[in-house]
Formats: C-alpha cells, sequence, structure tokens
C-alpha cells in the first residue's frame, strides 16, 4: 500500500500547464477537495483564505501563480513581459505578509527571467523557464524537506513523545513537511513515536489538519487543547517539541504560529528540547531580529464566530487576532535546516547555511 504521504500532494501544476490544483486546507478534515487555480487572482485568494498554506506551500502556490500571470499576460515582447511580471509579483506577495516563502519564490522566478532574458528576447521561452523554475521550487522542496527529516530523527530516540503546533506537515509542503518529516521517516525505521498535536486556536491547524495527516499515516497521535501542553509536558509524556516557521530573523528568532512563543516558554520550563524545523528559504538575513518581521493581524471573526453556529463572544467585543508570533531564539534548542543543524549560536551557522544556499542558485 502507498503511504499517504506519497498520496496528498497539496499543491501542484496540472498536466497541461494551465492551472495550478491545490488541496482545500479549509475544508479538511471533513472533505478532501481538489480546487483548480486557472488565474493569479484564484492564486491570490487560495492563499489569503488559507486554502494553500504553510510556508513552503505557499511559496510554491505563489511561483506557480507568477508564472501563470506572465503566461496570461498577453505579452509580445520580453520587456512587457517584465513589466507584467513585476506586476503579478507584487499582487501576489500582498497576500500575505510572514511567510519569507513567498517572497523568496517569487524573488527566484524574477531573478531567472532576468538570467533568460539575457540569452532570449522569446516570450514563448521566457514563459517556459519561468515554468521550469516554479516546478524546481516544488521538487527541490520535496528534498529538503526529506533531508530536514532525516537530521531531526538524529535528535529523537524510539518512542518519543513529541508535542507540535500548528501544521508543518506533509501538506505544507511538497511533501513531508518540516517539523512532522522526521515523524514520517521515523515511522518507517519503526520508531514508534507517540506525537501530541495542539489544536492550535484560532483556526484549528493542529485539530484539523495534523491530528488528520497523521491519523490518515497511521501516527499515534493525541490531540489536545492549547492550554493543555504544560500538563502533558510536566506528567513527563514529551521528550522534544518540534515546530516549523515562517521566517527566521539573523539572530535566530523565528515566526511561528501564534502560540508557538507560548509553547517554547513551557517547554523551557520543563527542560525539554524545543527544535525549530526551517527550510534555508525561510531564513531572512534582513530581519536583524525577531522584531523585524511582519505579523500578519487577521480578521476578528476567526475568533467570535468562526467555528460555530452561535457566536462564541458578545457582539462587537473588542479582539486582537495576530496569526504568528515570535520565539526568542534563547528558548530554541536547535534550528534544523536542510544544510544541517543549528545550534546557539546561532547568528553564524544561519549566515554560514546561507552562503551555501546562494552559491547554489
Ligand atoms: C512547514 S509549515 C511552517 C509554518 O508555515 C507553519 O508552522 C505555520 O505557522 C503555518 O501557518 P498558517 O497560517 O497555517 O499558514
Amino acid at each position: 500500500m502507498k503511504n499517504m504521504i506519497d498520496i496528498v500532494q497539496s499543491v501542484i501544476l496540472n498536466e497541461t500547464g494551465e492551472a495550478v490544483v491545490i488541496l482545500d486546507q479549509t475544508l479538511l478534515p471533513t472533505q478532501k477537495v481538489y480546487q483548480t487555480l486557472k488565474t493569479p487572482e484564484d492564486v491570490w485568494e487560495a492563499i489569503y483564505h488559507l486554502k494553500v498554506r504553510g510556508a513552503p506551500a505557499i511559496g510554491i502556490a505563489a511561483a506557480y501563480g507568477a508564472y501563470l500571470g506572465a503566461k496570461q499576460s498577453g505579452a509580445s515582447t520580453s520587456a512587457e513581459l517584465y513589466a507584467a511580471f513585476g506586476r503579478v509579483k507584487d499582487y501576489l506577495g500582498s497576500s500575505r505578509p510572514t511567510a519569507v516563502n513567498l517572497f523568496w519564490a517569487l524573488e527566484r522566478l524574477e531573478k531567472r527571467l532576468v538570467t533568460e532574458m539575457k540569452a532570449t528576447a522569446d516570450v514563448g521561452q521566457l514563459v517556459a523557464a519561468l515554468k521550469e523554475e516554479a516546478e524546481a521550487i516544488r521538487l527541490e522542496d520535496e528534498q529538503v524537506c526529506e533531508t530536514i527529516g532525516t537530521y531531526a530523527l538524529s535528535l529523537l530516540k524510539p518512542g518519543d513523545g513529541i508535542l507540535t503546533h500548528c501544521n508543518a506537515g506533509t501538506i505544507a509542503t511538497a511533501k513531508y513537511g518540516t517539523a512532522l518529516a522526521p515523524i514520517y521517516l521515523g515511522q518507517q525505521q519503526g520508531y514508534q513515536f507517540k506525537v501530541y498535536a495542539d489544536e492550535t486556536r484560532p483556526l484549528l491547524q493542529g485539530a484539523r489538519l495534523t491530528a488528520w495527516e497523521l491519523s490518515e499515516a497511521g501516527i499515534d497521535v493525541t490531540l489536545i487543547c492549547d492550554n493543555m501542553a504544560s500538563i502533558v509536558m510536566s506528567e513527563g509524556k514529551v521528550q522534544a517539541v518540534l515546530v516549523g516557521c515562517d521566517r527566521v530573523a539573523a539572530n535566530g528568532d523565528t515566526a511561528n504560529k501564534i502560540g508557538t512563543s507560548g509553547v517554547a516558554i513551557l517547554a523551557q520550563h520543563y527542560g525539554i528540547p524545543f527544535y525549530v524545523c526551517a527550510p534555508t528559504s525561510t531564513i531572512d538575513l534582513s530581519c536583524q531580529t525577531g522584531k523585524d518581521i511582519v505579523i500578519e493581524e487577521r480578521d476578528a471573526t476567526e475568533i467570535t464566530t468562526k467555528w460555530y453556529e452561535e457566536p462564541m463572544a458578545p457582539a462587537n467585543v473588542k479582539t486582537y487576532n495576530p496569526a504568528f508570533d515570535v520565539t526568542d531564539h534563547r528558548l530554541i534548542t536547535a534550528i534544523i535546516t536542510e544544510k544541517g543543524i543549528l545550534r546557539p549560536d546561532f547568528a553564524e551557522g544561519l549566515q554560514s547555511v546561507m552562503n551555501q544556499s546562494e552559491a547554489k542558485l
């Protein structure tokens, strides 16, 4: 039987290269519906509404969206194509602000376009190069996630209890996930981890997505409310915390789903290692510290009314709904990238892995 991570793909280009196909993550776990996105506007809407979500998957979707925009631009010269690409790049970049993978993918496509324009002015060939680059981003992400999984697995022991927050799994990436990659790789080697999934208020990525994908894969997963993490840790059930991230600053501060920093504080209190899994596409050295990371704020209805037919709060109550928070680098035991495991002090290691990545591009 094929493993579920070989079957579920959250974002791909269709066979004709005319549209992006995504698994609509807002309908999980009750419905597994694939949606076809034909225009950059469709892609923007899918990213904004978290139909496709998770930093690497957002980057892949944006790359495909930018390719579609260039293809559909009607440009007849390379200069027109470049201008059209710039417009669609800015547009897709306005969908969500925190995950740097979105901007990284769009910039990578632009770089490729500029390089190709030195060799050809043929619009068809330039569009084909954009498609190739977007496909490369998705395929590389599979490799990157598998490598992160292998490194992360080396830090774990068979039977460990692992707590995770939000969803950094196969559906948040091209395949394997980042924080969940070692769990899938460990399963293939008989590790028998016991995973605790924080539900992750307000949009319940832990309950709807992590608990779903791990249980579909036959992994021992226990769903807990966010405010239960402390008791579970105090009972000795957690030997490691593994989370993904949306942006890593130059000093090692990391932005991830709202609530992550609280989990890190708890982990430090109970002496549990706190690992952040981060592809190099998530590292942003232009942010000196976490204070430079733009934190997305989302609609109040996500916390007042979203999941119940009856309102969950009094009408017109004041709300504050930041979608991410920053974990101080001093709370992080290691940052696990596809280039290796970084330990504090992170600044030097982050600079070194970024030098390696840039040399490759
Ligand atoms: C490998 S996904 C890493 C992060 O993007 C993930 O942990 C996360 O915070 C996702 O937030 P979301 O708002 O669901 O896109």
